[in-house]
C-alpha cells in the first residue's frame, strides 16, 4: 500500500508523525512527536509527570483523538480511522493499564476471554460465547503466566501483580501487533515489577511485537528495553539505546539534577 510518508515506510510496523494534541485549544500536550517502530521487545517511554506519555498511547489506541499529525500502524492511518476500519485496527493493539482495568466480578479465565471481544459479532460477545479454540488459548496464556490454577477464580480476589499478569494475558489474546503498557508496573512491588517487565519482554520477543511501555523507573526501564524514548514537555529528546542514555540525557528530560545518584 502507498504511505504518505514515502517508501521509507514499508517495513515500520508503527509510524507517528508529526503528532500534536491539545486537550485544550491552544495548549499542545503533544508538540509534534515521530517516531517510527521497526523492532520487536521493549521499547521504554520515560519522561516527568505532565509530559504527555499517557497521551500518546492514549492517541496511539485512539482511547483520543490526535489533534494533528499522523499515526501509521501497517501503514493504515489510525489516527483518521472511524467505525469498522477503527475497530480493526484497535484490534491489532493490546493495552495494559496501570490500574489493570480487569472486570472485577467475572473470573480470570473469561477476564482473558474478553481479549477476543473484538473478534466477535455482536450476538456472539453479548451472549459471550467464546470458541473452544479461544477458551483453549486462554487457559494456555494463564499457564503461560503462571496463572493456570487461578482460572475460576474471581478477578477481583487476586493480588495486585497477579492481575497485571491477567491484564497482560488478556491483551495478548487479541492477538496484537504491538503491546502498549501504561505505567504496568506503577503500582507493583520492586520484585514483582520485574517480574512483570520480564513478561512483557517474554510475550514482546515470542510473539514478534514491540511492547510501548511507559515507565517511571529509569533503571529498571534500562534493564529491559532495546530502545528508549525520552520526552520532556512534549517532545522526544531521546530515542536510542539504554547505554546510550547519559545522565545529560537525564537532566534534560527531567531537568535539575538533585535526583541523580
Ligand atoms: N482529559 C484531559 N483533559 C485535559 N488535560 C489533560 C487530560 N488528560 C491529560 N491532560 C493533561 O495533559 C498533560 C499530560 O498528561 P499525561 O497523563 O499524558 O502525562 P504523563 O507524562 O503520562 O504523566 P504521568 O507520568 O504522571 O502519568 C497533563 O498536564 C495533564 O493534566
Amino acid at each position: 500500500m502507498q504511505t504518505t510518508t514515502g517508501s521509507t515506510e514499508a517495513h515500520t510496523l508503527l509510524s507517528i508523525q508529526g503528532l500534536q494534541k491539545e486537550y485544550v485549544a491552544g495548549n499542545a500536550i503533544l508538540k509534534g512527536i515521530d517516531i517510527d517502530i521497526k523492532e520487536q521487545g521493549i521499547i521504554a517511554i520515560i519522561g516527568p509527570s505532565g509530559t504527555g506519555k499517557s497521551t500518546l498511547l492514549r492517541c496511539i489506541n485512539r482511547l483520543i483523538d490526535p489533534t494533528k499529525g499522523q499515526i501509521l500502524l501497517e501503514q493504515e492511518d489510525l489516527s483518521q480511522a472511524r467505525g469498522k476500519q477503527l475497530r480493526m485496527l484497535r484490534r491489532k493493539i493490546g493495552m495494559v493499564f496501570q490500574e489493570y482495568n480487569l472486570v472485577e466480578r467475572l473470573t480470570v479465565i473469561e477476564n482473558v476471554l474478553t481479549g477476543r471481544l473484538g473478534y466477535m459479532s455482536a450476538w456472539n460477545a453479548w451472549r459471550r460465547n467464546f470458541s473452544q479454540e479461544d477458551i483453549n488459548t486462554a487457559f494456555e496464556l494463564l499457564e503461560a503466566v503462571g496463572l493456570a490454577e487461578h482460572a475460576k477464580k474471581r478477578a477481583d480476589s487476586l493480588s495486585g501483580g497477579q492481575r497485571q499478569r491477567v491484564g497482560i494475558a488478556r491483551a495478548v489474546m487479541q492477538n496484537p501487533r504491538v503491546l502498549l503498557a501504561d505505567e504496568p508496573t506503577s503500582s507493583l512491588d520492586p520484585k514483582t515489577a520485574v517480574e512483570i517487565m520480564e513478561l512483557l519482554e517474554r510475550f514482546a520477543l515470542e510473539k514478534n511485537m514491540p511492547a510501548l511501555v511507559n515507565i517511571h523507573d529509569v533503571n529498571l526501564a534500562r534493564r529491559y528495553a532495546k530502545r528508549m524514548i525520552g520526552m520532556s514537555n512534549g517532545v522526544v529528546v531521546y530515542d536510542g539505546p539504554p547505554e546510550g542514555i547519559t545522565d545529560d540525557h537525564l537532566k534534560q528530560i527531567y531537568g535539575g539534577e538533585s535526583w541523580l545518584v
